[in-house]
């Protein structure tokens, strides 16, 4: 999508043909830098820091990290060495777990001099088809705004509430939650997108705000509390969510708070749909609250802040009591009795186990 004009993607090989350049997401929304990473370490320190974050751009990262550490060690060893290393940076996104074991099981049975290359084609695959991914859902999800446009008088905008950033920063382009906001946008359709604030990180005020701007889609950030208010008084539509991992059964986990805000909808009768490629889903799951592994962040997260000063430099401030406890899950499980629909690259599947299976039926084990 476009920054200052520019179309950009989260994720690219360099001009060299062995770096891979990243935009870096900590330094958003006050400062845009491009950012290289030269081998392993780099990549997963950028996704165990969060330069890059979102399920499917730490899958595509690391596909990119197993290329990068095949330059440097293509041995058994090497490539065990790399993923194992590269699974531990998060736990929750199962995007990291289907990019590794698709890159062992491609590079695996390849001698050592021919994994190098092998894993940068396939990491340039599973970049171009997560783009492809992210696009079709935008197509399935647009059909949903349409509907709610129809029911609006003529330039009455749609109201679609998002929240944490499941937009293109948080994939390789298009975003899954933001696709259909995107494509709606394209067609004309008016839009006003609510934007939670999404603490700790914010990244919905940082970084969702900030690409929706780009691209010139009207958007109001709120703090995080407000959506049940937003809903009560009739001013959202719909919401769209992504997903770092969805069960087979139709549970869905995303950024701490979304449970919540599925809660307000229901006693609102707004329908809460989750956007999500398929590699979010692990099959092998069949209750979101038991089985997903719940990631808790540093308390600094929580006890500090950083942004910008009148002047445009950047500062840390401390918001909570200095030595308060703090506790920082990072995720949260919306049940799929809350979830209207998933919007899948194959089109709105109900959430259960039937009606994932129904759209991916050569995935079901
Ligand atoms: C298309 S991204 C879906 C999810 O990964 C997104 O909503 C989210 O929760 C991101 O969390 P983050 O901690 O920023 O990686």
């Amino acid at each position: 999508m476009k920054v200052d004009g520019k179309p950009y993607r989260t994720i690219w090989l360099a001009e060299d043909g062995w770096t891979v350049e990243i935009i870096d997401q900590t330094r958003l929304p006050h400062r845009f830098v491009v950012e290289r990473l030269q081998g392993l370490e780099a990549a997963a320190h950028a996704i165990r820091s969060m330069q890059v974050r979102g399920a499917p751009l730490i899958g595509v990262t690391a596909a990119y990290g197993v290329a990068l550490a095949m330059t440097e060690d293509p041995s058994d060893a090497g490539l065990e060495r790399a993923c194992a290393t590269l699974l531990a940076t998060r736990p929750t996104a199962v995007n990291l777990r289907w990019a590794l074991e698709e890159m062992q099981r491609l590079l695996r049975p390849l001698g050592d001099n021919a994994r190098r290359q092998a894993a940068y084609e396939r990491a340039g695959e599973l970049a171009e088809e997560d783009v492809a991914l992210c696009r079709a859902i935008g197509g399935h999800g647009l059909a949903l705004i349409e509907a709610a446009a129809a029911k609006k008088k003529p330039g009455e905008a749609v109201n679609v509430l998002t929240h944490c950033n499941a937009g293109w920063l948080a994939t390789v382009d298009w975003g899954t939650a933001t696709a259909p906001i995107y494509l709606a946008h394209e067609k004309g359709i008016a839009l006003n997108v609510w934007v939670d604030e999404t603490r700790p990180r914010n990244q919905g005020a940082a970084l969702t705000a900030w690409e929706l701007g780009h691209h010139g889609v009207p958007h109001k950030v709120v703090a995080d509390n407000v959506g049940g208010h937003l809903m009560q008084h009739g001013l959202v539509d719909l919401c769209i969510v992504g997903t770092d991992r969805t069960t087979a059964t139709g549970d869905v986990c995303n950024k701490i708070g979304t449970y919540l805000k599925a809660l307000a909808a229901q006693d609102n009768g707004v329908p809460f749909y989750v956007a999500l490629p398929s590699p979010t889903i692990d099959w092998t799951l069949s209750d979101g609250i038991e089985e997903i592994p719940i990631e808790e962040r540093d308390a600094r997260e929580v006890t500090h802040l950083t942004g910008a000063t009148a002047d445009g430099s950047l500062a840390t401030i401390e918001v909570v009591a200095p030595g308060s406890p703090v506790a920082n899950y990072a995720f949260d499980v919306t049940p799929a009795r809350l979830v209207s629909g998933l919007i899948t690259e194959r089109g709105v599947a109900t959430a259960s186990r039937e009606g994932l299976a129904a759209l991916f039926p050569e995935r079901v084990p």
